[in-house]
Order: C-alpha cells, then sequence, then structure tokens
C-alpha cells in the first residue's frame, strides 16, 4: 500500500482564511486532534509574522506528538541580504522545528514585478536559504509557489527554481497552484513533467479558487506526488485550500493509498466537527464525507433503495469515516421512508398497510400548508402517534393571553396569562418574559412544573421564524422552528400559523409533550 504523505496546513494557510483567529491555545488543541488522527506534518504557523506563532512553538516545544512533525513556515530571504541577516530566516530557526516549509518564487513575473528583483537573484535567494536550513540539520520542503502559472508561462524558469532548491538539497519539492486557478488536467500533465524530471519526493498544494483543490490534488497523486498540503476542512486564504477531509478518505477508501492510520479513518467526522467549533464555523452540511447531509437521503425512491441496499445511494458506508445516516421525511417522501423513520413508534405498520400510505398522505398535506418535518422530527412522531391512537395528552392548554407594552424603559415588556388543565386539575399562572414568546415559554413551564417538575431541566436552544407567501404581508403564514434539550437529548418542534404567537404556542406545545413522552417512554 502506497504511502502519501498528509501535511496539515489549518494552522498557517488555514489561519489566512478570512474571519479565523485562533488562540494559541486553538492552535494547541487543534494540532493535538490532527496528530490523533495521524497526519505526517502540521504546519503549525509562520513565526517571523507574529508573536502568537512563535508562542505556539515555544509552548508546542514541551508538547509530545505521536505521528506528527511540526513545521515551521517562511519565505527565502529578502532580496539583497545575506540568509543569516534575514529576519524571517533567525525566526524560522529560533521556532525550534526539525522540519521547515520555504517558499520560493517560481514564476519569473513574481520575481519583477513583486520582489522587483533580478531573475538570478531569486535563484540565489532559493539556493542561499535552503542551504542554510539543511546546514541547521532540518527537513526542508520547498514550496515551490505558483508553480503551475510559472511553468505555463515561462517552464524553464519554473524548473530552474527547482533546480536550486534541489542543489540546496531540498527533501520535497511541493508544486503550489497558488492562485487556484489551474484544471486539474494541467496540474496532472506539469505534476507528470516534473515526478519525471526530479528523483526527490514531490509534493502538491493547491487553492479552492476554481472549487477544484482536491480534483487537482488527487490528479497530482496519480501523476506521482507523494505529498499532499491542504488544510482540514478546506478553509484558508481567499476560496481555501485541499480540504483534508475530503481527500484523506478518496485516497485511502477508494484508491487504496494510506495516508493515515487505517484505524483512524473513522475519526474523519469527529476530528472535522472538533476543528469547526474551535475555528467557530459549523462544517458545511454538504461537505463530503463529513458533512451532516453526506449521507442524509430525503428523496423517496433514494430512501427505498437504501433500504434494500444502501449501496444503492451511498458512495461508501457512513461508519467508515465516523459519519451516520439520516432519513428525513418530508413532502418528497414515500412510505420506505415512513417505515424507516417511524414504524418504531407502532410496530403494526408495514410498508403495505393502510397506515403507512395515510401517514404519507398527511405529511405531503401538512407540508402544502407549511409544515417543514425535515428539521421538526419530534412534532412529526407526536403526530403520528397521535393519529394512530398511542398518544395520551399529558396536559391541555385551556387558554393563554398575551400582554404587550411598548414601553423602552421597562425590563421585561410582555406578559403572559395561562390556564392548564391536568387529569381533572387546573393550574392558573403567569409570567413576563423579553417578548411574547419568551413570556409564554415562561408562564407555561411554571405551570405545568408543578405536575412535571423534571420541565426544569428543559429549555430552548434555537427560535426561527420563516414567513411564508410574503407577498401577504403581515397577513402571511408564518413557520416556527424551536430546538429544545434537556442537558441529555436535543429535539425539534414546528408550528404553523397566520399568527406568530399561535404557531410559537404550537411548537413550544409540542417541544414540552415530546419531553414528557420520551421521559415516560424510554425504550421507545
Ligand atoms: C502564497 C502564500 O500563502 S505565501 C504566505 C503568505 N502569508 C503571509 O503573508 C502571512 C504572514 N505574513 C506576515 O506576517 C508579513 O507579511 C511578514 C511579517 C512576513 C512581512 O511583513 P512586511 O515586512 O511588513 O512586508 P509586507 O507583508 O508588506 O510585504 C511582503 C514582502 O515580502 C516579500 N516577499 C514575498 N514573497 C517572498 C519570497 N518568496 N521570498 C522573499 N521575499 C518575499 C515581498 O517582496 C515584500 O517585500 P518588500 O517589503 O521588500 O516589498
Ligand atoms: C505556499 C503557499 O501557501 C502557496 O503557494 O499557496
Amino acid at each position: 500500500m502506497k504511502k502519501i504523505e498528509i501535511f496539515d496546513s489549518t494552522l498557517r494557510d488555514g489561519a489566512q482564511g478570512e474571519g479565523i483567529s485562533f488562540s494559541v491555545e486553538d492552535k494547541l488543541n487543534i494540532a493535538r486532534a490532527l496528530d490523533q488522527l495521524g497526519v505526517d506534518y502540521i504546519e503549525a504557523g509562520n513565526p517571523g509574522s507574529n508573536p502568537k506563532d512563535m508562542e505556539f512553538f515555544e509552548r508546542s516545544k514541551r508538547q509530545g506528538f505521536r505521528y506528527a512533525r511540526l513545521v515551521a513556515f517562511g519565505s527565502t530571504r529578502r532580496c539583497g541580504i545575506k540568509v543569516e541577516e534575514d529576519k524571517n530566516v533567525r525566526a524560522l530557526v529560533s521556532a525550534g522545528t526539525s522540519t521547515v516549509a520555504i517558499f520560493g518564487k517560481c514564476w519569473d513575473m513574481h520575481v519583477t514585478d513583486i520582489l522587483k528583483t533580478s531573475l538570478e537573484e531569486n535563484i540565489g535567494m532559493i539556493e542561499e536559504t535552503l542551504s542554510y536550513f539543511k546546514a541547521h540539520g532540518k527537513e526542508v520542503i520547498f514550496d515551490a509557489e505558483h508553480f503551475f502559472d510559472g511553468y505555463k508561462h515561462n517552464p524553464a524558469y519554473a524548473m530552474q527554481a527547482l533546480e536550486a532548491a534541489v542543489r540546496a538539497g531540498a527533501d520535497c519539492l511541493t508544486l503550489c497552484d497558488t492562485n487556484g486557478g489551474c484544471f486539474p488536467v494541467e496540474i496532472y500533465e506539469i505534476t507528470q513533467t516534473v515526478c519525471a524530471r526530479f528523483p526527490q519526493k514531490v509534493g502538491i498544494h493547491c487553492h479552492n479558487d476554481m472549487g477544484c483543490a482536491v480534483a487537482g490534488s488527487l490528479m497530482a497523486v496519480k501523476a506521482g506526488a507523494s505529498h499532499v498540503q491542504g488544510t482540514y476542512i478546506g478553509f484558508g486564504e481567499r476560496c481555501g485550500n485541499t480540504n483534508l477531509s475530503s481527500l484523506i478518505p478518496s485516497l485511502q477508501l477508494k484508491v487504496g493509498y494510506r495516508c493515515i492510520p487505517e484505524e483512524n479513518v473513522r475519526l474523519l467526522t469527529k476530528t472535522a466537527n472538533y476543528i469547526a467549533e474551535i475555528a467557530n464555523l459549523t462544517v458545511d452540511h454538504g461537505m463530503p464525507y463529513v458533512g451532516k447531509s453526506a449521507f442524509a437521503h430525503k428523496g423517496g425512491m433514494h430512501v427505498d433503495g437504501v433500504n434494500k441496499n444502501s449501496a444503492s445511494f451511498e458512495h461508501i458506508a457512513p461508519e467508515r469515516v465516523g459519519n451516520k445516516r439520516n432519513i428525513l421525511l418530508s413532502e418528497v417522501a414515500g412510505r420506505g421512508a415512513v417505515i424507516k423513520k417511524l414504524s418504531h413508534l407502532d410496530r403494526t405498520i408495514t410498508k403495505d398497510s393502510p397506515a403507512a400510505q395515510e401517514i404519507v398522505d398527511l405529511l405531503k398535506t401538512m407540508e402544502y400548508e407549511g409544515y417543514e418535518f425535515e428539521s421538526a422530527s419530534a412534532s412529526l412522531e407526536l403526530l403520528v402517534l397521535k393519529r394512530r391512537g398511542k398518544f395520551t395528552p399529558f396536559f391541555h392548554i385551556e387558554h393563554f393571553k398575551i400582554i404587550g407594552e411598548r414601553e423602552q424603559e421597562m425590563s421585561a415588556p410582555s406578559s403572559a396569562m395561562v390556564k392548564i388543565k391536568v387529569g381533572d386539575r387546573y393550574e392558573i399562572t403567569a409570567d413576563e418574559g423579553n417578548g411574547p414568546v419568551h413570556a409564554l415559554d415562561k408562564a407555561m413551564r411554571k405551570a405545568l412544573e408543578v405536575f412535571y417538575p423534571a420541565l426544569s431541566h428543559m429549555r430552548l436552544i434555537d427560535y426561527k421564524v420563516r414567513v411564508m407567501e410574503t407577498h401577504q404581508a403581515t397577513a402571511a403564514k408564518v413557520r416556527v422552528l424551536i430546538e429544545s434539550t434537556d442537558g441529555q437529548n436535543v429535539w425539534s418542534t414546528v408550528g404553523v400559523s397566520t399568527d406568530v404567537i399561535n404557531a410559537s404556542a404550537t411548537a413550544l406545545t409540542d417541544s414540552i409533550e415530546y419531553k414528557l413522552y420520551r421521559d415516560a417512554n424510554p425504550d421507545r
């Protein structure tokens, strides 16, 4: 099984992504997670750039890594000075890593227009800087910046830059599609030419400006590259970098290369969510392999197919990458989906029983009226239980009244009064809140906690209102989606009405009923 080295730059190129700002602690936590996953290199920053990166390298000297080597990143020396006079070079040495990644110019236009120096001087900058690090006993990865664009404009000069790196003893020649504008087929052809010319290890570093970074990297591997750089969930400068959480399983599960230890492949999804959490992002639902929707099936025929043979609509088993299958119920579902998702509520329902068709019809009618059950499965379960006569109400709301004030200075501008019935007992309570829904939520729970103390552990974590039929302006129907938790489980409910308070009351009632039902039926 051929080994492909994985070089993760989440902490360096990833930190160049808009909106990303890691603390030193964040960086240490991400580095540990990447090491646990088993990547070969963690490019952790640019010590000449800022004190945070320098502190990271200082603190990581006390940190042992099992699989990964830490890499400090920086450029070739500045023009017209000696290597040892360059403060970025000195910072790289003091970072103390055994591996450095040094980027150097390979596109003649960059030498003349950006560095504003001669083509010969740039070749000297590459050779002297890399030689300096080799003399300091470092493993040196040469990041051949803009290599593909440079090669397309002046192939002889781009090759001269690589030759300079080879003369200096570079351990790896990483070809960069810095502007992310090359087609995968160009990357394939040019990488193949480089691999044929140089016996050294060849690497690839792609940016995603055409949405082709993973494709370009896969093509480079096919052409002979054995070292791939990227960021773990793809964020980085501009449109980001090769997404390693897509690339690793593609190479390892489909082509048979070894990128990370086999037993760690199932950590891919967990690692993606962990890094996203630290970066204050959510993993894009549609992200290949690790996204929430990567194995979500919604179309009725797809769900039917997956029920019969999961390979019919899944390119790999989700568990292999630590993800899971999700069946979504909506107006595009069929009986197969209903059975898969809801038969645990009533074991007498089979695909051919009239009840299955009744539920499908109900679902489609209610979605036509504005409900959306895909993100409110708790409401759907309650609906089915009620229709099947398997639900005994825990309470009944006799009525409620909301009073709102426009006073700016009031601490709680809304109040709610609620009368509920539990068995043959009544409870009337009132409470106030920041707005009418908040006040209603508090008043309802205050009344119900008298009978069901466990409700004190429950709270709302998300509240969304979507206006439908906007052309009807303030008379339009609204859909309210509520997400609740009791610290152990999370569930979602929905309400629809032309009155936002009524829609909220429906979603709130479902949310409380669902909690009480789950507590009373723990094995359900
Ligand atoms: C393709 C890539 O992603 S490369 C990495 C890019 N990453 C970053 O830039 C993040 C870290 N950068 C920084 O913190 C700062 O840019 C620093 C500290 C490195 C430099 O800051 P400053 O000295 O103020 O320079 P500034 O950022 O304005 O300009 C970059 C300088 O580097 C030079 N430079 C760019 N690439 C190279 C190179 N490969 N080799 C040598 N010098 C280079 C530029 O010519 C320019 O030099 P000049 O100031 O003489 O015109
Ligand atoms: C080195 C690097 O980050 C690039 O060329 O894109």
